[in-house]
């Protein structure tokens, strides 16, 4: 493959288990493969449990002790190429908020509350870039300008707790965005924050794609996905269940679970009912041979999909794992 062509971020079967407890070996994420184009955007979705955080986390060297994490993940720039899975926790610094911003949920998880923004933003920056202390400080005014923080120069000087929540949401993605990484992943931003704010960080999210910075967003809402994301992957209980084009996928969905979603999700312009997915997600620590997606599957054909299923390309640029997919 030419070096302009390798994708920033190309990851190939990524598993990740944990040893539970009980000592039982939990399978969290098995055999995912993705890959992020520079400038590109990228929606995982799925249900609660999916796998979502979790991969994302093995990517960037944040699971616990009791995680294990196989498979490959290269992080591509220029000529070279370095291996995250595997990674030493010191070589992870050069990676982690310098090359790759992450956004969290809950902001409190990213800022510390008891350290003024000033303090945190100019620390971070003049760890991850080679400035001064009075650079460090005007880049950080203005990436708290660049999130929509009025008065940036005024607030810099706030504790996180003295900020609203929509305003400590961004305060997190100024902080995820002053070393100008050249891909931001985002695990659910907005689901804290009430609508409003929802659109303003969806926005920047977009402006900043705009910009050529790639973005992965994790999330439940498929909305959310549609709002931002030229590319979809859809995860059932760490598996990749589809993976296309986001218009597409919304458009005619294949995978049935990926169809359930997408009947289960709330659209405000359509009055028709919500269909929920019936059934319960497959017990990670005992999964079925076959198809996770099964027992809840409408289309369950017993024998053929109580065999394993790999993922069937479709067309140019989608893949399923479901057998039926041939047909499409
Ligand atoms: N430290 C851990 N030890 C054991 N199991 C874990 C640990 N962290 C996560 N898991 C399990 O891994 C599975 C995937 O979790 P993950 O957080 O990735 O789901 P998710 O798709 O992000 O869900 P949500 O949308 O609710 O955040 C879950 O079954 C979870 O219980």
């Amino acid at each position: 493959m030419q070096t302009q062509d390798r994708p920033l971020l190309d990851v190939r079967g990524l598993g990740v288990d944990f040893r539970t407890r009980d000592h039982e070996r939990l399978t969290a994420v098995k055999d995912v493969s993705i890959s992020v184009a520079a400038g590109g955007s990228l929606a995982i979705v799925g249900e609660s449990g999916s796998g979502k955080s979790v991969s994302m986390r093995a990517l960037l060297g944040l699971l616990p002790q009791n995680a294990t994490v196989h498979g490959s993940a290269t992080w591509n720039e220029g000529t070279s190429s370095t291996e995250l899975v595997g990674l030493p926790a010191r070589q992870f610094q050069a990676i982690r908020g310098r090359k790759i911003g992450m956004v969290f949920q809950n902001a409190m998880q990213a800022l510390n509350p008891t350290i003024p923004l000033k303090r945190q933003l100019t620390e971070h920056l003049r760890w991850h870039s080679a400035c001064t202390r009075a650079e460090a400080e005007k880049r950080a005014i203005r990436a708290l300008g660049d999130v929509g923080i009025p008065e940036p120069e005024r607030r810099i000087r706030m504790y996180p707790f003295q900020l609203s929540g929509g305003m400590r949401q961004r305060a997190m993605i100024a902080m995820a965005l002053v070393a100008e990484p050249r891909l931001l992943i985002a695990d659910e931003p907005t689901t804290a924050v009430d609508v409003t704010v929802q659109k303003q960080i969806l926005d920047l999210l977009v402006d900043l794609r705009d910009r050529g910075t790639a973005v992965v967003m994790v999330t439940h809402d498929l909305g959310v996905a549609r709002y931002l994301c030229e590319d979809v992957v859809v995860l059932y209980s760490g598996q990749v269940m589809e993976s296309a084009r986001l218009g597409e996928a919304l458009d005619r969905p294949v995978h049935p679970y990926t169809k359930g979603l997408l009947g289960s999700a709330l659209d405000l312009g359509d009055p028709s009912p919500l269909r929920p997915i019936g059934g319960n997600p497959p017990d990670l620590v005992d999964r079925p041979p076959g198809c996770a997606f099964q027992p809840r599957c409408v289309d369950d054909d017993g024998a053929r999909c109580a065999e394993p299923q790999e993922l069937i390309t479709v067309g140019a640029t989608r893949e399923v794992r479901c057998w039926r997919s041939i047909d499409e």
